[in-house]
């Protein structure tokens, strides 16, 4: 089985809330809301990857000190098994906006489970209420 490194981020606003995105139609997982996130590269250490992704998604400018790993997600999808180290990040410059077409959206983690999101994300959100509350 391909083992497929991911590196998600759930943004924490000052209110508590988390940020989530809807995944593009075309897609695999179109339709579901996820962490914004993506691939690691090659030569990429994850927080780099995490950044980069966070620029290219979402226009925002954050420190790797400001990055804490929360949990992660281990996954078999039908071809290849995801691994997908969360972090958490309450810090950043800028406010983000949607740069590849994706809808967001500022949730309560106890409001999580009103969106449809990967089956692999599932058990990632008892650990964010345990962080921010419902
Ligand atoms: N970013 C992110 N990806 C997730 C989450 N949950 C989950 O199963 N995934 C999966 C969906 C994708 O297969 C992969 C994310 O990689 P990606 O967003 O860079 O890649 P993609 O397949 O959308 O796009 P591409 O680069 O292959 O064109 O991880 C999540 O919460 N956030
Ligand atoms: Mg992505």
């Amino acid at each position: 089985m391909r083992i497929v490194l991911v590196v998600a981020c759930a943004l924490i606003d000052p209110d508590g809330r988390i940020l989530i995105a809807r995944r593009p139609e075309g897609k695999n997982l179109a339709g579901l809301w996820e962490f914004p996130g993506g691939k690691i590269e090659p030569g990429e250490r994850p927080e780099q990857s995490l950044i980069r992704e966070l620029a290219e998604e979402l226009d925002i400018s954050v420190k790797e000190a400001c990055l804490a790993p929360l949990t992660f997600a281990s996954y078999a999808y039908e071809d290849f098994h995801l691994l997908m180290p969360l972090y958490v990040c309450r810090r950043w410059e800028g406010t983000p906006r949607s740069r590849e077409g994706q809808a967001l959206k500022w949730v309560r983690a106890g409001k999580l489970r009103d969106y449809p999101m990967p089956p692999a994300d599932e058990p990632l959100i008892p650990h964010l209420i345990g962080l921010v509350g419902a």
